[in-house]
């Protein structure tokens, strides 16, 4: 979370010309309801199972940039899709950079708590060696712009 997947997605989808897909809009879309909503009524297992069928959906589609949100690694279904069907970015981001970027944003329930940055360490922790494991390109994006992130995205793709 915060890392810089939604931004960045669309900003490379522009320059590659391809259709940008963020499985969280498209989850919204599909539920009829937003993300907190769903994380209130259904919990999040609801939601990893609304995100993995979602998931699915979007692979049958032609080419196309896809943000995932930071939880998708989760599931080894998803990781086996992920990892086989795609060219995988991980944007390697600290959690002091997570915590900035995060801060404003009620939108993402796991971080609706006294303590995000403790929620943040622990999904590192556990989720840092799975980005590390379905990752094509890891790219840093402490203290890089956007911009700057979506060319380093392209030259190491073109370098692949
Ligand atoms: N490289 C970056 N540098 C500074 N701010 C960024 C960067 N990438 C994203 N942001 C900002 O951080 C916030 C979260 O970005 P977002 O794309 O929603 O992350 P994610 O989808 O990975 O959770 C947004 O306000 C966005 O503008
Ligand atoms: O890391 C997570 O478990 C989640 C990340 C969110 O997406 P972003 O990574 O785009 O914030 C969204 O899918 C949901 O709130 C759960
Ligand atoms: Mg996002």
């Amino acid at each position: 979370m915060g890392a810089g997947k939604s931004t960045i997605g669309r900003l490379l989808s522009e320059q590659l010309n391809l259709p940008f897909v963020d499985l969280d809009r498209e989850i919204e879309d599909r539920a009829g309801a937003s993300i907190p909503w769903i994380f209130d009524i259904e919990g999040e297992a609801g939601f990893r199972e609304r995100e993995c069928a979602a998931l699915v959906e979007v692979f049958q589609r032609p080419d196309l940039i896809l943000a995932t949100g930071g939880g998708c690694v989760l599931l080894d279904e998803n990781r086996q899709l992920l990892s086989t069907q795609g060219h995988v970015v991980y944007l390697k981001t600290s959690v002091e950079q997570q915590l900035q970027r995060t801060a404003k944003d009620k939108n993402r329930p796991l971080l609706q708590t006294e303590d995000p940055e403790s929620v943040l360490r622990t999904m590192a922790e556990k989720r840092n060696p799975l980005y590390e494991a379905v990752a094509d390109s890891v790219i840093v994006t402490n203290g890089q712009s956007p911009k700057l992130v979506v060319q380093e995205i392209i030259s190491q793709i073109q370098v692949d």
